[in-house]
């Protein structure tokens, strides 16, 4: 032991004095010729330290998008029973509140065997010297892997191991998935190392398709519609379509629209992305966002005609404040053009986020744009190709009902749902209100109590529907007769005009 301390802290030396003297001769080499010293000196350490070593950083590319690569590794470096021989270990997620995922800490070494074949694994970090004046100095640190090998294995680690570990890493990571729900960051918050454009949570809704009340026949056809699409990639690749598809829910509030967002979440275990359009400041910023986001993934843009004027008439609502805007004073105008940078998005620039070409960046992707009013939205927003298929949520009836009852119950038929159908068929009441009268409020209430609450609800949304009905017609009947005897004032006022035209004719005559 004292032999083999003895002779490393001997290549220490040595290698220092080399890297001494190395740094000197650098410095006083014709600056043409220092390319050539540092490959040559490579080659020489070559022959001297015959490992090789292969780096992993965690984040790659220009924007500093997140290595998948290096995520399976940490994948598979936490599975591995070599780490558990760590002594410093980092806890991540925890899945289900069941297990805690662990892996090395920075700065930690662990050794693997593969075939035989002996490697060593360091989880390094590196903090950038401006950090120390930094607030935040956790956004400049950058973390790598670093896999050191000897030389003479270099082809079965390249090709076997690194393939092994990859896959191996994505099966454990596959196995061990959360679903997220991620939010856009505003466009300023995006520059900076490790600053990202979409900070997330676990997705935790408990929704799933057991759960969402509709006309089974609709919900069976959302399910297959979305196999199909999971399962697609070969087709979408034959017919020459990019690997996406959208989804337009329409109805009114409380119909199950957001739940049903959830429940697809949950059965294709898709990350979702809660797309904040009135915080992406331009379309440069809205196509960025949506390269950063990774195939399987759900990009939600809720209440779709609130975020954006997207109904179709920006440009000439545009040309008319243009004309406004040349006989106001600079100063307002200047203040006002400011806050009309805020946020720039425009109708054609989501349009070709969804299907233009950036749309084929990245695949499995599945768009859902939620509305209460679908006949507001732009016809060229909604088109298939960009929303293929429109889902209508509406009001609660019979069959959805069922599903709630035996959802909020546990029950499946009752001597009241006969009355109930009746009372769904004739009120329109939503899910929502259908969800809440039919829960227990205190221990003592059960089945037969909820349906009777849920009766005189009903009956009193009945009754009210009725009264509104009754106020319409009577409003609508006054508006028809103030109107009817306009006309007719018009009418006898044109007439009298004309009367008083031939008098006067007569008059003048005689
Ligand atoms: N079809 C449904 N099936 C099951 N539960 C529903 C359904 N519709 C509504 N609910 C219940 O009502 C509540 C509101 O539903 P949700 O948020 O999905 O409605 P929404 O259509 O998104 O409304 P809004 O248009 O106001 O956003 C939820 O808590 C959900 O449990
Ligand atoms: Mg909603």
């Amino acid at each position: 032991m004292v032999g083999m301390g003895a002779l490393w802290s001997q290549v220490g030396s040595t290698l220092a004095s080399f890297m001494f003297i190395y740094a000197i001769v650098k410095e006083y080499f014709p600056y043409q010729f220092r390319g050539y010293l540092e490959i040559y000196s490579n080659k020489l350490v070559g022959y001297v330290y015959p490992y090789i070593q292969i780096t992993f950083h965690e984040h790659t590319g220009e924007r500093f998008k997140r290595s998948e690569v290096y995520a399976n590794i940490r994948t598979y470096l936490s599975a591995s029973p070599s780490s558990s021989r760590a002594k410093r270990l980092k806890a991540h997620d925890i899945k289900d509140n069941k297990s805690l995922v662990l892996s090395m800490d920075d700065n930690e070494a662990i050794t693997e065997e593969f075939h035989g074949v002996k490697l060593w694994w360091t989880s390094c970090k590196y903090v950038s010297k401006a950090a120390s004046f930094s607030f935040y100095p956790a956004s400049d640190e950058r973390r790598y892997y670093t896999l050191t090998f000897h030389k003479r294995h270099r082809d079965l680690i390249t090709s076997s191991y690194l393939n092994h570990v990859i896959k191996e890493g994505k099966a454990i990571s596959i196995r061990n998935r959360q679903v997220k729900l991620y939010t856009n960051n505003s466009s300023d918050n995006w520059y900076g190392y490790k600053r990202t454009k979409w900070s997330h949570i676990v997705f935790e809704h408990p929704a799933s398709f057991n759960t969402i009340a509709m006309d089974p026949k609709k919900k069976e056809e959302i399910i297959n519609d979305l196999d199909m699409f999971k399962q697609g990639k070969n087709y979408y690749a034959k017919i020459g379509k990019a690997w996406k598809r959208g989804y337009l829910l329409y109805g009114p509030p409380g119909t199950g629209k957001s739940s049903m967002i959830a429940a697809m979440a949950n059965y294709l275990e898709y990350d979702i992305y809660d797309l904040e359009l009135t915080s992406v400041k331009n379309n440069t910023d809205l196509r960025k966002l949506l390269i950063d986001t990774p195939n399987k993934s759900i990009i939600v843009i809720e209440d779709i005609d609130c975020s954006l004027d997207l109904t179709g008439q920006r440009k000439k609502k545009k040309k008319e404040k243009d004309e406004e805007d040349e006989e106001k004073d600079p100063i307002r105008k200047k203040a006002e053009e400011e806050e009309a940078t805020k946020s720039k998005v425009t109708l054609s620039g989501l349009l070709n986020v969804i299907d233009g070409i950036w749309s084929a960046c990245g695949g499995e992707r599945v768009f859902v744009f939620t509305t209460n009013y679908v006949e507001k939205l732009d016809p060229a927003l909604i088109r298939r190709g960009r929303m293929d298929k429109h889902i209508v949520l509406s009001y609660c009836r019979f069959e959805a009902f069922k599903v709630l009852a035996g959802n909020y119950l546990d029950i499946e038929s009752h001597h009241l749902f006969s009355k109930i159908k009746c009372l769904l068929e004739e009120t329109d009441m939503t899910p929502a209100d259908v969800a809440e009268n039919l829960m227990p409020k205190s221990l003592n209430e059960d089945a037969e109590i909820c349906l009777k609450k849920l009766i005189e609800a009903l009956e009193v949304a009945k009754e009210e529907a009725r009264k509104k009905a009754e106020e319409d017609a009577r409003l609508k009947a006054e508006e028809e007769e103030a109107k009817l005897k306009e006309n007719m004032k018009e009418e006898k006022e044109e007439k009298d005009v004309k009367c008083n035209g031939t008098l006067a004719e007569d008059v003048k005559q005689n």
